[in-house]
């Protein structure tokens, strides 16, 4: 279990996170929905270090992440960011092998359980066939895929992935939410941040909601569905669709 014990972030004297506590179940998939500017990149980015912590803790399996060092850390929950400022002319297949890093001694020296970790993530991600082109030559979907291959190779049981469609087209989009899906049946705990409420209820086990700030619900999205927060919290309104496959929600 991944759990935020009442996090605070200010930035000056703005606060972007007040008191946050939530418990991310393991092997399960978590996600984080709510409107622009709300605080969802900043929850999950306090994972990475990248949002210090102005008060609260974070806490994985027992191990408060602020006592551990940054590489230890990558052992144990992969973040794929939402954006990226700089992208590395270096080949595909060399960034992906930086996913391995943490777990390299100091002459970064690979075995062949490296090499297999890192071909399999390629593999998984699709994206062997383009192992020797430059990641900055390459469209934006498929660099989107390098990077989760790069995450996947850090192996870690925890993955962390803000907006990760949000350069898919929709087959891109659909192949992603299965590679995602088979994570979870591979044991694999999962924490997204998704703009689309209608694939974030599909896909999730737990669904979260953040407001100004704050978490205003987080449960089933069953629950979520029928507490009409979704509602409130995007001043939208929802249309229930059924078909054979299933029941789909459009929020408008
Ligand atoms: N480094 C920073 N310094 C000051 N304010 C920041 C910083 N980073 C984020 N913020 C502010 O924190 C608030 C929350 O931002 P955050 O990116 O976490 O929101 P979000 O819910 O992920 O938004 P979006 O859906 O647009 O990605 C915003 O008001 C933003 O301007």
């Amino acid at each position: 279990m991944l759990s935020f014990k009442n996090v605070n972030v200010s930035y000056h004297s703005d606060t972007i996170l007040k008191n946050i506590s939530l418990d991310v179940p393991s092997g399960r998939i978590t996600t984080i929905i709510g409107p622009n500017g709300c605080g969802k990149t900043t929850l999950i980015s306090s994972l990475n270090k990248t949002a210090d912590l102005t008060d609260g803790s974070i806490v994985l399996e027992g191990t408060d992440l602020s006592k551990i060092s940054s590489k230890e850390r990558a052992k144990l929950i992969a973040f794929l960011p939402q954006i990226r400022q700089v992208i590395p002319a270096i080949p595909v297949k060399v960034l992906v092998e930086h996913g391995r890093f943490p777990h390299l001694g100091f002459s970064r020296r690979k075995t062949k359980e490296d090499t297999d970790i890192v071909n399999k993530a390629m593999d998984f991600t699709g994206v062997t066939k383009y192992s020797d082109m430059y990641v900055n030559t390459l469209s934006g979907g498929v660099r989107q895929r390098v990077f989760f291959a790069m995450i996947l190779a850090q192996d870690c049981d925890t993955i962390i992935l803000d907006e990760p469609t949000t350069y898919l087209d929709i087959e891109g989009q659909r192949n992603f939410y299965n590679m995602i899906l088979s994570l979870k049946k591979r044991g694999k705990t999962v924490l997204l941040v998704l703009h689309d409420i209608s694939k974030a209820l599909e896909i999730s086990d737990k669904i979260v909601v953040m407001n100004n700030s704050e978490i205003v619900f987080d449960g089933t999205p069953a629950d979520c569905i029928e507490s009409h927060i979704i509602e409130d919290v995007f001043s939208a309104s929802c249309r229930r669709l059924k078909d054979e496959k299933g029941e789909y929600f459009l929020f408008e």
